[in-house]
């Protein structure tokens, strides 16, 4: 089932792997709808402005498939905020040891070859993916990790769990951005397809919002379409 479509009232909140493009087998084998950058466009203009992205990707990564994309990015789960396309500000994790914790994590995943690291410039991914019997594995290093390495934070997902700064989460990205024009006023409406959109979907519908989850699989979402198709469908028919 799908809410009524979108109004100038709306302010939308989108998820990008597994909600705007299909989940990759690697994360940089991104297959990107040829459509959805146009369609971005279009929404931004709909909505006033008022369209952002919120990633568990790093801002400089997403750019590389939507390089012009017009409207606000929050990135590594929040960690990262881009408003204007150029400045990225960033969560204060100084305290954190990043090449210390990459290294932790390739010392780790080299006794397991199907495991891929995925490094972040605000923490690390292990994607087992290619192994999924690798889960609990990976799940236990990565408990071990955040206990060596104090201010990060867990966040499992698809195939994978990361470790980012402690506190950040998407539904701190999407209140930080509700605080601001053009979405500020706005009702929220967040789609997305994972885990770590959960919190962001529930925060949504606190706020009197839409929240819309992309696939199978449990949700806090009252809306539900099947794949990225879908919901490109609904947002732009
Ligand atoms: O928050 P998103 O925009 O949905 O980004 C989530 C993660 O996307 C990338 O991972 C995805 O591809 C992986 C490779 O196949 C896959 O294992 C995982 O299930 C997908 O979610 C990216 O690599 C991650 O850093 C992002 O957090």
């Amino acid at each position: 089932m799908l809410p009524a479509r979108l109004t100038s009232q709306n302010a939308l909140f989108l998820d990008f792997d597994g909600t705007l493009a299909e989940v990759p087998v690697t994360p940089d084998a991104v297959n990107l709808p040829p459509g959805l950058p146009a369609m971005l466009h279009r929404l931004y203009d709909r909505l006033g402005g008022a369209v952002a992205l919120i990633t568990g990707r790093d801002i400089s990564d997403l750019r590389k498939y939507l390089p012009d994309f017009p409207g606000a990015i929050s990135g590594s789960h929040g960690a990262e905020l881009s408003l204007d396309g150029r400045t990225i500000s960033t969560t204060d994790d100084t305290q954190l040891d990043i090449p210390a914790l990459h290294a932790a994590a390739h010392q780790f995943a080299r006794g397991y070859p199907p495991i891929l690291v995925e490094e972040k410039r605000h923490g690390v991914v292990l994607h087992y993916r290619a192994d999924p019997s690798l889960a609990e594995v990976v799940h236990a290093a990565m408990r071990q990790l955040q206990r060596d390495f104090p201010g990060t934070g867990l966040q499992a997902a698809k195939m994978q769990v990361e470790l980012r700064p402690a506190g950040v989460g998407k539904d701190k990205a999407l209140d930080r951005l509700m605080e601001l024009s053009p979405y500020r006023g706005r009702i929220p409406v967040y789609a997305g397809d994972d885990l770590p959109d959960e919190v962001a979907m529930a925060e949504a519908q606190a706020r009197g919002g839409i929240a819309i989850k992309v696939g199978d699989g449990e949700t806090v979402a009252h809306y539900r379409v099947a794949n990225p198709a879908a919901l490109a469908a609904w947002l732009d028919p």
